[in-house]
């Protein structure tokens, strides 16, 4: 009617944004298109940094592995249907790896999904993602925008953290409201990750079992990394003075060169410890689930600290389950020590020492070999020396033996700066993760990368390049899937795991105006990559590795079938 003043209007766009940003939300990962194309450019716009990809799964490793480095969740946004099936992959990986994460995806309307009558990309993306992921939601509602986003930041970063799909139908961005009411309906998240604080008698048992081991060990997995609780875990080893293993996320945590580190005399400490403390870490495939010849016939007693009850007793019994989260039980169990809490035994600790120096000195002089073209061993050697130097640089590493080697032979000194495949070992990783590290963190990035495992998300040099990211790529170039000797015995088409011989992945790079260098020697490897350290330019190494030097699936070729049926 003529007067009534003109009440102000917001829509699905704004909200999502100002809860986005009401809840700290920086930057998005994600690809363009519809029904999200406008709602990218009005984040961007609004401030929030918007890196837009060039495949929705390498956005949303990107965004699982910020969650992972920020304990904030990662935002993924995707087109419907085939751009969020792209993203579902890296969803379902930040799930199995507790990396806490967002995927947001427009999506087709209800009405007409449910009647299968023929969408704009019709699929119906809430039910797919359910059995992916953590949590799942979907808004049909402007005004439940706000209690949306809240239930996804809290679901995904609460507990054990994990990957969340939240469902935007196209219609839902164009919806109106008015704008004080849109405003009332945000949701800031309050204590999203509460502690989860352990029970005394926990603690008082994993304490008591502790004190009567002879050959202790600690286990820390990525668990413990993410915790960000590191001042109390180095003093947990070192006033227990307890030697301790660090799964491969969790490297850096101290300093694979500390005293206690077990990192080098592994086999000996699984199979001989009579007390194990998992931190963080689960006993699944990566520890041989906890039995058979890898932990010996000595009857061993686990000890488990995790923020999973269901955890306890998945693959052997926990005599002393701890449930809650890491940093408060660990800082419970420094109370319950005290401060003359009795030392590990020396004795023990003085075998553990012997076997770890006595197998670096082994393989001293394989990482000083400075033969043409490359094997691994003399590739890592230089790179070795660099993450020596260069400490706060971020190690992303993928590959088979490019990833089984580097692990072994490349020292982490501080924590959270290796980032690689992870539980379920999934190669593609590499340049998503390398994008969100140097995103997120400002520091330079070594990636280093099997020939095979790059091509799955090699076109993001482009990326890099335009966001001019301080990433320095080194693809261990052996011409293939392990190795690149494998013929076709049925000769024709080449055998299924080589690759071009010869190949000059330097090119890509320059392609789009970064620095390509071929190094065929460590000295040329390693001037490189502190060139490209320094310059802090996307940089692409292509390290010419000897084809034969591999061997099939590194060191987890035992988990492959072999047929014992002999060929007529
Ligand atoms: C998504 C996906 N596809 C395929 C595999 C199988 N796979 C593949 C394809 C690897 C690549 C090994 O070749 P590379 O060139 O990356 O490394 P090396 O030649 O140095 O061993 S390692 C591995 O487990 C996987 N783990 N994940
Ligand atoms: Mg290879």
């Amino acid at each position: 009617a003529a007067g009534a003043e003109e009440r102000e209007l917001t829509d699905g766009f704004h909200l999502i944004i100002d809860a986005l940003k009401l809840n700290g939300v920086e930057t998005i990962y994600g690809v363009p298109g519809i029904p999200i194309t406008d709602f990218g450019r009005m984040a961007q716009a609004a401030g929030i940094r918007v890196i837009s990809f060039r495949h929705e799964q390498n956005a949303g490793n990107a965004a699982a592995i910020a969650g992972y480095l920020t304990k904030k969740p990662g935002i993924c946004l995707t087109v419907s249907a085939p751009g969020f099936l792209n993203g579902l992959t890296a969803l379902a990986n930040a799930t199995t790896n507790c990396f806490p994460m967002i995927l947001i995806s427009g999506s087709s309307e209800r009405e007409i999904v449910d009647l299968q009558q023929g969408d704009y990309e019709e699929m119906d993306q809430l039910a797919i993602a359910k059995p992916l992921c953590k949590a799942a939601f979907r808004v049909l509602h402007a005004a439940d925008i706000g209690i949306a986003v809240a239930r996804a930041i809290r679901a995904a970063v609460s507990g054990r953290p994990g990957g969340v799909y939240l469902d935007l139908p196209a219609k839902l961005f164009g919806q109106t409201m008015d704008a004080e009411k849109g405003a009332a309906s945000l949701v800031k998240v309050i204590d999203a990750a509460p502690a989860m604080i352990p029970a005394p008698d926990a603690i008082k048992r994993a304490l008591d079992v502790l004190k009567g081991a002879k050959r202790p060990l600690i286990i820390f997995g990525k668990g413990a990394a993410y915790a960000q609780a590191d001042d109390d875990i180095r003093a947990l080893v070192e006033t227990s003075g307890i030697p301790f293993l660090q799964m491969s996320m969790a490297k850096g945590l101290l300093p694979d060169t500390h005293a206690l580190s077990a990192g080098a005399a592994r086999s000996t400490v699984l199979k001989d410890a009579d007390v194990v403390m998992l931190i963080g870490a689960r006993l699944n495939w990566l520890l041989s689930h906890g039995k058979g010849k890898t932990w010996g016939d000595a009857p061993k007693k686990f000890i488990q600290i995790d923020i999973e009850p269901k955890e306890m007793d998945s693959n052997v019994e926990i005599v002393a389950p701890v449930v809650g989260d890491i940093g408060s039980c660990v800082s419970a169990l420094l109370q319950g020590m005290g401060s003359n809490w009795p030392k590990a035994p020396s004795d023990w600790v003085g075998v553990v020492s012997a076997k770890k120096d006595e197998n670096i000195a082994k393989m001293a002089p394989r990482l000083m070999n400075n033969k043409s073209p490359m094997d691994f061993h003399g590739a890592l050697g230089a790179l070795r020396t660099i993450i020596k130097e260069r400490p706060d640089a971020i190690l992303v590493n993928e590959g088979a033996n490019t990833l089984d080697l580097a692990r072994g032979v490349i020292d982490m000194y501080q924590p959270r700066k290796r980032l690689d495949v992870g539980t379920w070992g999934v190669m593609g990783i590499g340049m998503g993760y390398a994008i969100a590290a140097a995103i997120e963190t400002g520091k330079p990035v070594l990636a280093v990368e099997g020939d095979s495992a790059f091509g799955f998300s090699g076109m993001e040099v482009e990326t890099i390049c335009r966001y001019n990211l301080p990433v320095c790529i080194v693809i261990f170039n052996n011409n293939g899937i392990y190795r690149g000797t494998d013929v076709n015995p049925a000769g024709g088409d080449p055998a299924t795991t080589v690759f071009v011989p010869g190949s000059r992945y330097d090119k890509m790079m320059e392609a789009f105006g970064g620095v390509g260098v071929n190094a065929t020697n460590p000295d040329e490897l390693s001037r490189a990559v502190n060139a490209a350290m320094d310059s802090g330019k996307p940089t692409l190494i292509n390290a010419v590795i000897d084809p034969a030097a591999g061997t099939e699936s590194g060191r987890i070729g035992n988990l492959n079938p072999q047929s014992v049926v002999k060929k007529k």
